[in-house]
């Protein structure tokens, strides 16, 4: 049996009454003298001590219920979300001054920071909270791993077993069960989005997989956002706006019935920045990447597995989806036997012999992946495809409701060359950007290699050489185009 930790020392209704009142009154006298020395008026603090003994008083006869939120429960190998919430709840008021939390536990931060540490109250401490008039307690306690488990259990059963436990007064159960508990996870849940270090994960090979661990992961740092990418500002406007009505849309999504997720297609010549435009979005929104390497997903069941271990509040992103499988527009043709037992009814595309080997996955499969029954699991997920080919895409794979935004990413105009030439020379205007703007309209370049033309590359390179030879590339470029033409 699990041992119980002592009740936590404010809410001590349970002590004798007589040493109650003398170690009140005792503490009254010092927080009068502290608080004298401090500056503050002996009517405040008299007045505000009264309040919280005879709060502790009314404890004796209302008695105290109690909730425990374990790090891990049960047998589960994953942390428990509520308990990461409630540390993070705790956090400010375990670091506060004056918080009368005097030993606190120190972890590494998972993150780039190497020098951050995570802070939460050690074993026996505890830390009070006042919400709608109630008075709560949080106390922190751990127990010794659990030696029935035969080794067996991961993490779980292998490290002490850590719990919060919230005491609170009988006459507040509603308010605390009800209202505060949802309100603890809420904040909770912010804190961690507002403080966290993002990650982009990578889906590892089946022969990498150990337990339940289906990603790995690294921060991420990607410095793009889109003040730095070069577009036409109205179609940049209309994919912020597109975003921002996405992360506020949980109501509405709920409302007309629909996954809280989005689909976007972005399609391009390479170079035109479609995996850029995926880091302005993370960026954007601060969300997380899983970049899914599909080749590397054995069947249709571990990429739903993949799915289901992503979290809210993330992109996940299958690149070169023409290139990663053979999805493009077979799925009617001939039916084989599946390599998996879930795929059995599936109609798998034509393929070579050596795509056979790898694509063990199929476009229903990744149907499925998309708005089948588990892509409802969780919520606040935006799904990103990149092509070089959409002509080449099943037309299922990208309708609408799965793909919901179809974005172009084209070769550079000149609004995005001058964008480009801002932020790469600081110019904003100059007497080679007519002759840009006419060679812009007559031949097709990538912002990739405009912005290439438009870094300076030694101590000599100013906005007239990196200009003088961006205009010309895009002569040279013109005159093959001409030369192709006539051949
Ligand atoms: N629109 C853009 N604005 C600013 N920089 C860009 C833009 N497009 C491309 N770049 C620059 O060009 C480089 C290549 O771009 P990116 O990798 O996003 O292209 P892509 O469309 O994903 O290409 P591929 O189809 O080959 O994957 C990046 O380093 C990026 O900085
Ligand atoms: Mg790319």
């Amino acid at each position: 049996m699990e041992a119980s930790p002592p009740p936590p020392a404010s809410a001590s209704a349970w002590g004798s009454i007589n040493s109650g009142i003398i170690i009140s009154l005792l503490a009254v006298v010092w927080t009068v003298v502290w608080n004298n020395l401090q500056g503050l008026k002996l009517g405040d603090v008299l007045g505000r001590h009264v309040n919280r003994h005879a709060r502790r008083l009314a404890a004796i006869v209302d008695p105290y219920l109690t909730v425990t939120v374990a790090e891990y429960d049960g047998g589960r190998m994953k942390r428990s979300d509520a308990y990461g919430e409630v540390q993070a709840y705790l956090h400010r008021a375990t670091c506060a001054a004056g918080g009368g939390v005097r030993h606190l536990k120190a972890e590494p931060a998972k993150g780039a920071d190497a020098d951050a540490l995570v802070l939460s109250m050690g074993d026996g401490e505890e830390v009070a909270d006042e919400f709608r008039g109630a008075t709560v307690w949080w106390l922190a306690f751990s127990t010794p791993p659990r030696d029935d488990s035969g080794g067996r259990g991961g993490r779980a059963t292998r490290a002490d077993r850590r719990f919060y436990r919230l005491y609170f007064l009988e006459r507040d159960r509603d308010v605390i069960l009800g209202e505060y508990l949802p309100h603890v996870r809420r904040q909770g849940r912010a804190f961690t989005v507002k403080n966290r270090q993002r990650k982009l994960f990578t889906n590892l090979s089946s022969d990498e997989m150990w337990c339940d661990n289906v990603w790995s992961h690294v921060a991420f740092e990607h410095p793009k956002t889109f003040d730095t990418l070069a577009m036409d500002p109205a179609k940049k406007r209309d994919i912020m706006d597109d975003l921002d009505a996405f992360r506020r849309g949980k109501e509405y999504y709920a409302r007309v019935g629909k996954a809280w997720k989005r689909g976007y297609l972005l399609y391009g010549p390479p170079g035109t920045g479609k995996s850029t435009m995926i880091a302005a979005m993370a960026n954007y929104l601060n969300y997380d990447i899983y970049d899914i390497e599909l080749t590397s997903v054995a069947t249709n069941t571990s990429l739903r597995k993949l799915f289901i271990e992503t979290t809210s509040k993330s992109i996940i992103v299958i690149e070169d989806i023409d290139c990663s499988l053979d999805l493009t527009g077979k799925r009617k043709k001939k039916k084989k036997k599946s390599d998996d037992d879930d795929d059995k009814n599936e109609k798998k595309p034509e393929s070579t012999e050596e795509e056979k080997e790898k694509s063990k996955v199929t476009l229903s499969g990744v149907l499925n992946f998309i708005d089948g029954l588990w892509s409802a699991c969780g919520g606040e997920r935006i799904i990103v495809f990149t092509t070089n080919h959409v002509e080449k895409l099943d037309p299922a794979l990208i309708r609408r409701g799965r793909m919901d935004k179809h974005i172009e990413m084209s070769y550079c105009c000149f609004e995005a060359f001058k964008f480009l030439a801002n932020i790469y020379l600081g110019v904003d205007a100059h007497q080679l950007f007519d002759e840009v703007r006419t060679l812009l309209g007559e031949v097709d370049m990538t912002p990739a290699d405009v912005a290439e033309y438009l870094t300076p590359k030694g101590p000599g390179d100013n906005a007239d050489t990196c200009l003088a030879e961006l205009v010309r590339e895009l002569e040279k470029a013109k005159a093959k185009a001409k030369d192709n033409k006539t051949m």
